[in-house]
């Protein structure tokens, strides 16, 4: 399918229903990331590289709220040990669909076992790598703990979490001046004062950014035993997590 240019926020919508990774979403997501997340393009290389490093012979890569696959397909392009298997899940059908439709145009030696579940329901085991690419920020607040500590639990000793989140700060200037950094990148983008404004509604409460100490509370309180930003881009982050 050819990726269309986004322009779902572009005219004045009466009501502005919640965000929701539908068919719609779906025909322009390549775009709609790429253009509104600083530095994905940068983050989903990285992604690949580090997948390259950490995959373990017999054992699974997760992509968790993989939309359209862009972390799968990086890590497997870099995957060079044996009988490694890339896990990549999201809850939107209309996302998987997607994927299985994409990937049939480009089989290849690692298998991508494409699924369609919530992240919280399913089995996490024997991960090498699990990527949370802008995911765990839709999870909501209270189930984020429970979540992280499932995921430690499915990951081999040595093993890595690349948990990239829109970042929350705790002082009003920085969350102010970030805020609007982000908003000036998506303007450089190509989208209008309505589409970014537009967008933010229907994120009200769907998307809900933490600051950096509190994912680091939390991977630490599940026992990561070192957590590091390895790049940040105004308020999107990418943090590398060691079991
Ligand atoms: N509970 C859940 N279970 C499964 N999937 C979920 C859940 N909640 C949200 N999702 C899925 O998480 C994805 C978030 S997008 C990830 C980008 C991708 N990682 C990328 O590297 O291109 C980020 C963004 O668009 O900002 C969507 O596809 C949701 O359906
Ligand atoms: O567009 C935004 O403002 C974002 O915060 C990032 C984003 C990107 C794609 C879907 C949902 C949110």
């Amino acid at each position: 399918m050819p990726a269309s240019k986004d322009s779902l926020y572009a005219s004045p919508l009466g009501e502005i229903a919640a965000f929701s990774f539908d068919e719609n979403v779906v025909k322009v997501f390549p775009d709609m990331i790429r253009r509104s997340v600083p530095g994905y393009g940068t983050m989903i290389s990285a992604i690949g590289l580090l997948a390259g490093r950490y995959a373990r012979e017999n054992s699974r890569c997760y992509d968790l709220g993989c939309s359209l696959g862009a972390a799968a397909l990086a890590m497997r392009a870099n995957i060079a040990v044996r009988n490694c298997k890339i896990v990549a899940v999201d809850c939107s059908e209309a996302m998987i669909e997607q994927c299985r439709r994409d990937i049939e145009l480009a089989p290849a030696e690692v298998d991508i076992e494409w699924r369609c579940a919530d992240i919280r329901d399913i089995e996490i085991r024997d991960a090498s790598v699990v990527v949370l690419n802008f995911t765990l920020q839709f999870i909501p607040l209270e189930d984020r703990g429970r979540f992280i500590a499932g995921l430690y639990d499915g990951l081999l000793p040595g093993g890595v979490l690349i948990l990239s989140e829109k970042l929350a700060f705790d002082d009003k200037r920085q969350q102010d001046l970030q805020t609007e950094m982000h908003h000036l990148f998506k303007k450089a983008q190509g989208y209008s004062e309505l589409e970014i404004s537009q967008k933010r509604t229907a994120l009200e409460n769907v998307l809900i950014p933490e600051t950096f100490s509190e994912h680091r509370a939390r991977l630490e309180a599940a026992g990561f035993s070192s957590v590091e930003v390895w790049f940040q881009y105004f308020n999107f982050a990418s943090m590398i997590a060691l079991k």
